[in-house]
C-alpha cells in the first residue's frame, strides 16, 4: 500500500514538471559555465570609471598569477598596485594587521571622494584570481542596487563577540575583507569611518563600519552572500566545482558564478588548485587529453638555446642513501646536453660503500677525461659529511649557487633516473621560481610531487593527484611539494627566501621542511608532466651481499634493470619477424640480448667471489644437481649457487620468451630451467666441450666476452648442419633447439679465456 502510494505521487509530480514544461526555459547554472565567453576583451574601449586596487608589496610568484588572471580579461590596464616594493607597515602578514591597508587606500582614493560614478574594487593579490571579465563583475554589481559591496563567508573572525550583531541575509552573512568594490565615493567615506593604526586589523575595521547599522543604510553597504561577485575559499572550496571541466568556475550550492576567487584562510593550496585551472590555464575537457592554455603562452619564456650566453648553472648531485643504479644516475647527469664551461657540479655523497664508484665516475668524465671543459667538479665524500644532516647539507649546496653566481640551480637526489638528456634545459624554459619534472615509480602513483598537504605539511591526496600522476591531464602545475629534482632560478636562490632547514621538521623530512618555507615565503613550485624525463627508483630492498647488487634488482627496479642490463637493440628485433632473424646456422637464431655491462657485470660478480668458484666444476658427478650426475660437465657457476636464480628466469620469461616466440612458432616457453649457468673455458684449464645434446627444449648461448681479443679459436659447432658459429658480439645470443636435432659440440680455445652464459630451458 505504501508503495503504491508513493508511485502515485511520483507520477503527479511528472504530470506537473510537463506542465511547467511549456514555460520558456531558463538556462541552467551546468549549460552556462560550459559556454565560451562571447566578448574579444581586445577590443574592450578603456573604461575611465573603473579602477581595482591592490597591495602588495613583493612583486612575487602569487602577484605575477594575479595580474595575469586580470591580464586574461584585459583588465590589467585597471590596476593600481599600491606599497609595491615599499616596506610593509602593517605588522606581521601573518597575524592581525593591515590596518596599513586601509591607510594607503585611503591616500590613493582621496582624489575620487565625492565621485559617484566611478566604481573602485579593493582585492587582496597574492591569494586571489580573477576567473570572469569587467562586464559580468559589473553587472553583478547593479544587481546588487548597493553602493559598496563586500565579500561574505562562513567564518567570523576577528571578534566572534560581534556575532550576534550580524543582520541575517541570505547565504553566508559573515564579513570578508579581502574583496570588495563599489562607487568611490562610498569607499571614501567608509576608509574615514575612523582613524586607524597600519597595525590594527583591517577586518575588524570594515566589521566595525557593516555593524554600524546607521552607518550602512546610509551608505548602502551590503555583503555579497552568495557568491554573485566574490567567493571565499575558506570553509566553502566544495561548494565550487571540483571537475574543472568547465569554463567557468560556479558555486553549485549557491547556484551562482563568482568573478573573483580569494584563498583566505588555509585555503592557499585550494586556491593554487583552481589557479591550475582558471582562467584560461588548463581545460580538462577540452580533447581526450584536455588542453594547458597556459603552456602555449610564450611571454616570459626563456629558451636557452638561443641565448647568446647559456646560463651559469650548478648541478647538485645528492647520495644519502645506498642507492642501485647509481652508475646510471652520474652518468646520466653527465651527460645532459649543456656547455660544460657555463655548468658547475657538485656531488655530496654520504654513503661509505659508494664511495670508490663515485669517485671512479667521476675520475672517468673528469679527472680522466681530457676533453672535460665543466667550470668546475667537486665530490664531497661521506668523511667530510658525517657530521652534517641533510638539511645542512642541501642548504650548503644551495649556498654554492650564491657563491658561484650561478643563473639555474638544480637539486637531485640519487633516486632519480633521468632518460633523458634535455631535461636542465626543458626545465629552465618555463622560467619559474621552483620547477620539477614529474617523475614517478614506473607502474605506481608515488612521484616527486605532492598535490595537497595536511595542515601539519605532509602528504594529503589532492582531488586531481590521480589525474597528473597518470598523466591524463599534462601541463605545469602549481603544487604544494616538489622533490628529488628541484630546480631553482638563481634569483630566488639569492633573495633567500628558500631553504631547507627548520624547526618544525625532522632533518629525514628535509623535502617537506623546503616545500612549507617555499610556501610560507610565497613562492610556487611547479610540476611539469608534458614530457617523459624519466622516473623514480625504490630505494628499499637494495642487497649489499653481492659486488654488483644491482643484478638482483630485476624484480624491484624492473625499468632500471632493462635500461642498464638488456641489450640497447633488444626492442629493436622484438619488432622483427621470424625471417628476418639471423640464422647463423640452420634454426640457430641469432639476437641481442643483454647488454656489455650484464656481460661485465655478471663475470666480474663471479670472480670476484673469494676463491675460485669455478673450481671443482666439470666433473660428471655433480653435487649441485638434483640427479647428481652431469652427462656433458662444463668448468661452469650455476646461477642457482649465488641466488640468481629467480632473477634469471624472470630474464628468460620476459626477455627470450617473446622472441622464442617469434622464431620458434607454435610453441610457448613454458618458464622453466634448472641449468642455467656460466662457462668458463680457459687456456689452462676446459678448454672445450665434447659433442652432445643439451637437456632442454631450446637452449641459449650468451658470449660474454670477445673472441681475438679476450680468448682465440672457440664456438659453438653444430654437428649435423655442419656450421660453426664464433666471433658472437657481447650479450648477443644463440637460441637452438636443444634435445634432438642440434647435436654440437664447443670447439676448443687455443689462448685466453671464453665466458658464455648458457641455460637449458624447458628441459
Ligand atoms: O661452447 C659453446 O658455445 C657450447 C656450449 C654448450 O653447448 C653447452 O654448454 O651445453
Ligand atoms: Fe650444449
Amino acid at each position: 500500500m505504501l508503495l503504491l502510494l508513493s508511485v502515485l505521487s511520483l507520477s503527479t509530480a511528472l504530470i506537473e514538471v510537463e506542465n511547467n514544461a511549456v514555460e520558456p526555459e531558463e538556462e541552467t547554472l551546468a549549460a552556462i559555465v560550459e559556454r565560451e565567453p562571447a566578448i574579444n576583451y581586445n577590443d574592450e574601449p578603456f573604461d575611465d570609471k573603473f579602477l581595482i586596487f591592490t597591495v602588495a608589496s613583493d612583486d612575487n610568484d602569487p602577484y605575477q598569477r594575479y595580474r595575469r588572471s586580470l591580464r586574461i580579461f584585459n583588465m590589467e590596464r585597471y590596476l593600481k598596485t599600491l606599497g609595491l616594493n615599499e616596506a610593509w607597515l602593517g605588522g606581521n602578514m601573518e597575524s592581525p594587521g593591515g590596518g596599513y591597508k586601509v591607510n594607503l587606500l585611503k591616500a590613493a582614493l582621496a582624489p575620487y571622494k565625492d565621485d559617484m560614478e566611478t566604481i573602485v574594487m579593493f582585492t587582496d593579490s597574492y591569494d586571489v584570481i580573477f576567473v570572469a571579465d569587467k562586464p559580468e563583475i559589473l553587472d553583478n554589481f547593479k544587481s546588487f542596487d548597493a553602493n559598496f559591496v563586500i565579500s561574505a563567508e562562513s567564518w567570523l573572525w576577528p571578534d566572534t563577540s560581534l556575532e550576534d550583531k550580524y543582520p541575517v541575509i541570505e547565504g553566508k552573512k559573515y564579513l570578508c575583507s579581502g574583496l570588495m568594490m563599489g562607487y568611490a565615493g562610498t569607499f571614501y567615506n567608509i576608509l574615514n569611518y575612523k582613524v586607524i593604526d597600519n597595525r590594527f586589523d583591517d577586518q575588524l575595521f570594515y566589521t566595525h563600519v557593516y555593524l554600524d547599522k546607521e552607518f550602512r543604510e546610509a551608505n548602502k553597504i551590503v555583503l555579497d552572500g552568495t557568491s554573485k561577485i566574490f567567493h571565499n575559499l575558506h570553509g566553502a572550496v566544495r561548494e565550487l566545482d571540483y571537475g574543472f571541466g568547465n569554463k567557468r568556475i560556479a558555486n553549485w550550492e549557491m547556484g551562482t558564478m563568482p568573478q573573483v576567487i580569494h584563498g583566505n584562510g588555509p585555503t592557499k593550496i585550494d586556491l593554487n588548485r583552481f589557479g591550475n585551472y582558471y582562467p584560461r590555464v588548463f581545460n580538462p575537457s577540452d580533447g581526450a587529453n584536455g588542453l594547458c592554455m597556459i603552456c602555449e603562452e610564450k611571454e616570459g619564456r626563456v629558451n636557452v638555446t638561443e641565448m647568446e650566453t647559456a646560463p651559469l648553472i650548478l648541478t647538485t648531485l645528492f647520495i644519502t642513501e645506498r642507492t642501485p643504479f647509481l652508475d646510471y644516475f652520474i652518468n646520466q647527469t653527465f651527460a645532459q646536453e649543456y656547455p660544460q664551461e657555463r655548468w658547475h657540479l657538485r656531488i655530496y655523497n654520504r654513503v661509505f660503500s659508494q664511495a670508490d664508484l663515485v669517485q671512479e665516475l667521476v675520475n672517468y668524465h673528469v679527472t680522466n677525461n681530457a676533453k672535460q671543459k665543466y667550470a668546475s667538479v667537486k665530490i664531497y665524500q661521506p668523511k667530510a659529511l658525517s657530521l652534517k644532516s641533510r638539511m645542512e647539507i642541501y642548504d650548503e649546496a644551495m649556498g654554492e649557487c650564491v657563491t658561484l653566481g650561478c643563473d639555474w640551480y638544480f637539486a637531485m637526489d640519487s633516486v632519480i633516473t633521468l632518460t633523458e638528456k634535455t631535461v636542465l634545459t626543458d626545465l629552465m624554459y618555463w622560467n619559474k621560481s621552483v620547477i620539477t619534472t614529474q617523475l614517478t615509480q614506473p607502474g605506481q602513483y608515488w612521484s616527486n610531487f605532492w598535490g595537497d598537504v595536511n595542515k601539519d605539511g605532509f602528504y594529503k591526496r589532492a582531488p586531481d593527484y590521480f589525474e597528473l600522476v597518470k598523466r591524463e591531464r599534462q601541463g605545469l602545475w602549481n603544487v604544494p611539494l616538489v622533490n628529488n629534482l628541484v630546480a631553482i632560478r638563481g634569483d630566488v636562490v639569492r633573495s633567500g627566501k628558500l631553504r631547507y632547514s627548520g624547526e618544525k621538521y625532522e632533518d629525514s623530512n628535509y623535502e617537506v621542511s623546503f616545500a612549507a618555507n617555499a610556501r610560507a615565503a610565497n613562492v610556487f613550485m611547479y610540476m611539469v608532466n608534458l614530457k617523459y624525463h624519466g622516473h623514480l627508483k625504490r630505494m628499499e630492498n637494495y642487497t649489499d651481499v653481492n659486488t654488483h647488487n644491482d643484478l638482483w634488482q630485476i624484480f624491484i627496479n624492473q625499468v632500471d634493470w632493462k635500461l642498464n642490463y638488456i641489450h640497447p637493440s633488444f626492442d629493436k628485433y622484438l619488432q622483427k619477424k621470424r625471417y628476418q632473424f639471423p640464422q647463423p646456422c640452420p634454426d640457430v637464431f641469432h639476437f641481442p640480448l643483454l647488454s656489455k655491462k650484464f656481460s661485465w657485470h655478471i663475470i666480474h660478480e663471479l670472480e670476484s667471489i673469494p676463491g675460485d668458484v669455478f673450481a671443482g666444476s666439470g666433473q660428471n658427478n655433480d653435487a649441485r644437481l638434483a640427479g647428481g650426475y652431469e652427462n656433458v660437465p662444463t668448468v661452469d657457476v650455476h646461477f642457482t649457487q649465488i641466488n640468481f636464480q629467480q632473477e634469471w628466469l624472470k630474464v628468460l620469461r620476459d626477455y627470450v620468451k617473446p622472441i622464442q616466440r617469434l622464431v620458434f612458432e607454435g610453441y610457448a616457453f613454458h618458464g622453466n630451467a634448472y641449468l642455467s649457468f656460466v662457462v668458463k673455458y680457459h687456456e689452462a684449464g676446459q678448454r672445450k666441450l665434447v659433442p652432445h645434446h643439451d637437456h632442454s627444449t631450446f637452449t641459449t648461448n650468451t658470449a660474454l666476452n670477445r673472441q681475438n681479443i679476450d680468448y682465440e679459436g672457440g664456438g659453438s659447432y653444430f654437428i649435423r648442419q655442419k656450421c660453426l658459429v664464433r666471433d658472437v658480439d657481447i650479450g648477443w645470443t644463440l637460441m637452438h633447439p636443444g634435445r634432438l636435432t642440434h647435436y654440437h659440440e664447443g670447439k676448443e680455445i687455443t689462448k685466453g679465456t671464453r665466458y658464455i652464459l648458457v641455460s637449458f630451458n624447458d628441459p
